[in-house]
C-alpha cells in the first residue's frame, strides 16, 4: 500500500492492451495476440504499455451506416461466449451471428443448433438462470461478424447446475476453452475440467471490465446516462435527499460519453473496486471497499428475513431510514450550521437502533431502506474522495448492485453533486454488471477452438 497525492493506492494496476485482444482487431495484428495477457502470477505487476488504437476508432456504432467488414476467416467456430464468475452472480454473454456462412452451415451440428435455440428462445434457464432480454444488443460487430449479444446470469452458487446443463447439452463437444474472468474462474477451474472437460482461459477481471465498458459504449449510443431533478417539477428543498419527495423528482437522461477521459469507474459487485481510467489504454485501481452489494444483500437478509435481492430492493423502496438512522437534527436539534450540515442529513447510520424502544417499533422496510442508504452513501463518499483527489469530474458507476435499483442511483447522483457543490457528475451504464463477461467475449481467440487445439495436439505428437 502506498500513498500518492493523498490517495491510498492499494493495488496499482495498469491496463494492458495487446494489439490483438479486441474484437475488431485486424487480422495482421493477431500474431501478437496473447503476448501481454496478464496471468495470475503477474497481474499485480505493472504491465508494460503497448501501442494501441482506441476502441472508438476501431468499432462501428450500431446506428451508423457502415462499410462492409470482411469476415475474419480465421475466427474460431461458434458458439462464442464470455463468462464472468463473480462473488455472487455469474454472467454469460453469448454472441449469435446474424448470418451463417457456407462453411458454418456445412459444419453446423445438431448440438450447436440446439444450444442456439435453447439460449435464444428462452429467458429462464432452470430455477435461477435468467436472460436479460431488455439488454439484448442487435447489430453488434465482432471480428467482422454482425450479430446479437445475449446477456445471461445465474447465481454463482449454481455453477454446479450450470456445468450439468452444459454437459447435458453437449457443449464440450463444441468448445474446449471458455474465456472467463472473476474470482470463480480460478475457484471453479478444476470443476470445469472434471465436469465438462472444458478449460477456462482466465483474464483479469478489471482488464475485462474496462475492455467491456469501452466496447459496449462504442456499440450502444444510449449506454451512458445520468439522473437529474426534473427542472419542471416543483422543487421541494425541504425534503431530505433520501426520501421520496426529493428522489421522485429525478429523471433519467442520456449522457454523451464520446470524450470520457479521465473518469473514475466504480464497480459495485459483491465488493467494490474503484479505478481511475485515464485513457483507453491506461487505468489504475485506486481504492475499493468491502462494503458493497454483497454487504447490502447479506445485511438485509439478516435484518429483514428477505431471501432475494429483488425482495430487498422492494422492501427498501417502501421504507423510511429516518426511524433507523440518527440524523444531524436528532443530535443538534437542527442544522450544524458552522460546517454546513443540514439537520436532515444522516449523522450516524443505524444510530437509532441503540434504543430498545425504537428497535421494537422498526419495520422490515425501514431496515432495508437504512441498509441501502448506508451502503450507497458509503460508496458515494469514497468515490467522491477518490475523484476529487485525482481531479476527476466524471464518476461512472456499474455492477449489478445497481440492477433494478434506481434508488441507489438517485442517491449517488444527489450525493456526488451535493457534496462536490456541483463539480462531480454521477454516470451509469445500461449493461450494469455484464462488462467483464463482454471483455472476455472480445478476447475470443482462434487458438482455443476445438479444431485448432486438436490440430496442434496432433502436430505436437
Ligand atoms: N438476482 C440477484 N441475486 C443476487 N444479487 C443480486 C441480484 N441482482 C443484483 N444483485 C446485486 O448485485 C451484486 C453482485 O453484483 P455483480 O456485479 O454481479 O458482482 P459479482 O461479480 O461480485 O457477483 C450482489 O451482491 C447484489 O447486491
Ligand atoms: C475482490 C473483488 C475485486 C472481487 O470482485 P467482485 O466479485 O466483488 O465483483 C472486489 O470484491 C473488491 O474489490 N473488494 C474490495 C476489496 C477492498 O478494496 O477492500
Amino acid at each position: 500500500m502506498e500513498e500518492k497525492s493523498g490517495v491510498i493506492v492499494i493495488h496499482q494496476m495498469r491496463l494492458h492492451r495487446c494489439d490483438g485482444c479486441l474484437a475488431a482487431c485486424r487480422p495482421d495484428r493477431r500474431v501478437a495476440r496473447n503476448k501481454h495477457i496478464i496471468t495470475r502470477s503477474n497481474h499485480l505487476k505493472r504491465a508494460r504499455r503497448v501501442p494501441y488504437t482506441p476502441l472508438k476508432e476501431n468499432h462501428v456504432m450500431a446506428n451508423m451506416p457502415t462499410l462492409p467488414t470482411p469476415p475474419d476467416t480465421d475466427a474460431p467456430p461458434m458458439p462464442w461466449f464470455g463468462m464472468d464468475i463473480g462473488g455472487t452472480l455469474t454472467k454469460l454473454v453469448y454472441f449469435e451471428p446474424r448470418e451463417t456462412n457456407r462453411r458454418e452451415i456445412d459444419k453446423e451440428t445438431e448440438i450447436l443448433k440446439n444450444i442456439r435455440r435453447y439460449l435464444t428462445r428462452n429467458s429462464a434457464y432452470g430455477k435461477t438462470g435468467r436472460r436479460d432480454v431488455h439488454l439484448q444488443m442487435d447489430n453488434v460487430t465482432i471480428r467482422g461478424r454482425r450479430g446479437t449479444l445475449h446477456f445471461i446470469r445465474f447465481p454463482t452458487s449454481e455453477v454446479g447446475s450450470f456445468l450439468q446443463l452444459a454437459r447435458s447439452k453437449g457443449m464440450a463437444t463444441l468448445l474446449n476453452t471458455i474465456y472467463a474472468t472473476g474470482g470463480g474462474a480460478y475457484k471453479f477451474e478444476e470443476d470445469f475440467i472434471k465436469e465438462v472437460n472444458m478449460r477456462l482461459s482466465k483474464l483479469d477481471e478489471l482488464d475485462a471490465l474496462i475492455t467491456g465498458v469501452q466496447f459496449i459504449d462504442s456499440m450502444n449510443p444510449h449506454e451512458c446516462y445520468y439522473w437529474e431533478p426534473n427542472p419542471d417539477s416543483a422543487t421541494d428543498n425541504d425534503s431530505p435527499p433520501y426520501l421520496e419527495p426529493c428522489l421522485s423528482q429525478y429523471v433519467r437522461k442520456p449522457f454523451d460519453f464520446s470524450s470520457p477521459y479521465p473518469f473514475l469507474l466504480v464497480n459495485i459487485g459483491s465488493g467494490v473496486s474503484m479505478l481511475v481510467v485515464s485513457s483507453p489504454y491506461d487505468y489504475c485501481r485506486v481504492s475499493g471497499t468491502s462494503l458493497g452489494g454483497g454487504t447490502f444483500l447479506g445485511l438485509c437478509c439478516l435484518l429483514t428475513g428477505c431471501s432475494s435481492f429483488e425482495e430487498a430492493i422492494a422492501l427498501a423502496a417502501s421504507g423510511d431510514n429516518t426511524t433507523v438512522d440518527k440524523l444531524v437534527r436528532d443530535i443538534y436539534g437542527g442544522d450544524y450550521e458552522r460546517f454546513g450540515l443540514r439537520g436532515d442529513l444522516v449523522a450516524s447510520s443505524f444510530g437509532n437502533m441503540c434504543s430498545a424502544d425504537r428497535r421494537a417499533k422498526v419495520s422490515r422496510e425501514d431496515l432495508a431502506r437504512a441498509t441501502l442508504v448506508t451502503i450507497t452513501n458509503n460508496i458515494g463518499s469514497i468515490a467522491r474522495l477518490c475523484a476529487s483527489n485525482q481531479n476527476i469530474q466524471r464518476v461512472v458507476f456499474c455492477g449489478n448492485f445497481l440492477r433494478v435499483n434506481p434508488l441507489s442511483m438517485k442517491l449517488l447522483s444527489y450525493a456526488m453533486s451535493y457534496w462536490s457543490k456541483g463539480a462531480l457528475k454521477a454516470l451509469f451504464l445500461e449493461h450494469e454488471g455484464y462488462f467483464g463477461a463482454v471483455g472476455c467475449l472480445l478476447h475470443y481467440d482462434s487458438k482455443n477452438d476445438k479444431q485448432n487445439c486438436t490440430d496442434s495436439a496432433q502436430t505436437d505428437r
